[in-house]
């Protein structure tokens, strides 16, 4: 049941960093939430520089200023439900489980923590944050297999299944997401996110892969699309198959996509057709096409 006045569309609240190249964070999370109807607010946790090629630095925000922000948003808003990705340091991560608790929200914990490239977006002592305090008290949390590993401590060949469950043996809900494909999935094309609820064995669900370089925000794609499914008052196997599908289509309308010379971002918005008087020769003029070719493979983008 969603918790938004008649007439107006629920509120989800994302706490999370900014992408400066805006495929990830908090940009990935807005624009989602506005795509399926949803109102999003937002608290900002962090500062990152960063492109389709990597991360640059990462400013964590002092955690009274993610207090005020929060302060401002529940003290006003009527939170439907919440989600949660970078937060910066384990003060961050205490108190927005202080504010889950207090405001009852459902909330989807996206445990981000290192990006693909390499770069720390949350060191050891986030992660045991998470586990101690977030986890706890969150309705789904969706790893991608190394964040699992990280917040598990179990060994790097534990399959993905028996993974799944361990994070639910923590108590809430678990995404286990599957971006990098598994040997089966590359063998059928497709990709496989493990959902695990407390007590029951994990479930696979599987669904056609995309080729593409443009899957730079995947994770918080789906975690954003997750939440505002449970924002409009879905319960939590429809919202999970919903994100699934969501992120597949975003990923799909942006896989001829050429932004940036890394992973570039999944696309958060479909360009207009080129006006008709265009001719076909023009080239498009799209700040990657003035400033020349860029390369389509991966170098390394941040997932
Ligand atoms: N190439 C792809 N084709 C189809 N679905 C994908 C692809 N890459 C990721 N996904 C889906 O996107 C969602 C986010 O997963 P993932 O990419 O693992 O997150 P993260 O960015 O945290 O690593 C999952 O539902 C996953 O199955
Ligand atoms: C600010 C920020 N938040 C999250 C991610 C992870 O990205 P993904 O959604 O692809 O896992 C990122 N690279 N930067």
């Amino acid at each position: 049941m969603s918790r938004s006045p008649a007439g107006s569309p629920p509120v989800a609240l994302s706490v999370a960093g900014t992408d400066s190249g805006g495929a990830a964070g908090l940009a990935a999370d807005l624009t989602t939430f506005a795509a399926l109807g949803v109102h999003g607010a937002c608290t900002v946790t962090a500062v990152t520089a960063q492109d389709t090629t990597g991360v640059a630095s990462v400013h964590a925000l002092p955690p009274r200023e993610v207090a005020a922000q929060l302060d401002a948003v529940v003290g006003d808003l009527l939170v439907a439900a919440a989600k949660t990705g970078v937060l910066g340091s384990p003060a961050v991560v205490r108190l927005v489980a202080a504010v889950a608790v207090e405001q009852r929200l459902p909330l989807v914990v996206d445990p981000v923590l290192v990006a693909t490239s390499g770069a720390v977006l949350g060191d050891a002592d986030v992660a045991a944050a998470l586990v101690e305090h977030l986890l706890p008290v969150a309705t789904v949390v969706t790893p991608n297999r190394s964040e699992a590993l990280a917040l598990t401590g179990l060994a790097a060949d534990t399959p993905d299944p028996a993974l799944a469950a361990a994070l639910a043996d923590l108590g809430c809900a678990v995404v286990l997401t599957g971006g990098e494909p598994t040997a089966a999935d590359r063998r059928h094309g497709t990709r496989t996110d493990w959902l695990a609820l407390p007590g029951s064995p994990p479930l696979p669900l599987t669904h056609a892969g995309v080729p593409t370089v443009h899957d730079h925000g995947s994770g918080c794609t789906h975690s954003a699309a997750l939440t505002a499914h449970l924002a409009r008052g879905a319960d939590l196997a429809t919202a999970v198959r919903a994100a699934a599908a969501f992120t597949a289509e975003r990923m799909r309308a942006g896989a001829g996509w050429r932004l940036g010379r890394g992973r570039g971002p999944v696309a958060h918005t479909v360009p207009e057709p080129a006006p008709a008087s265009t001719p076909a020769s023009t080239p498009a003029s799209t700040p990657a096409t003035a400033r020349g070719p860029r390369a389509a493979t991966p170098t390394g983008g941040d997932r």
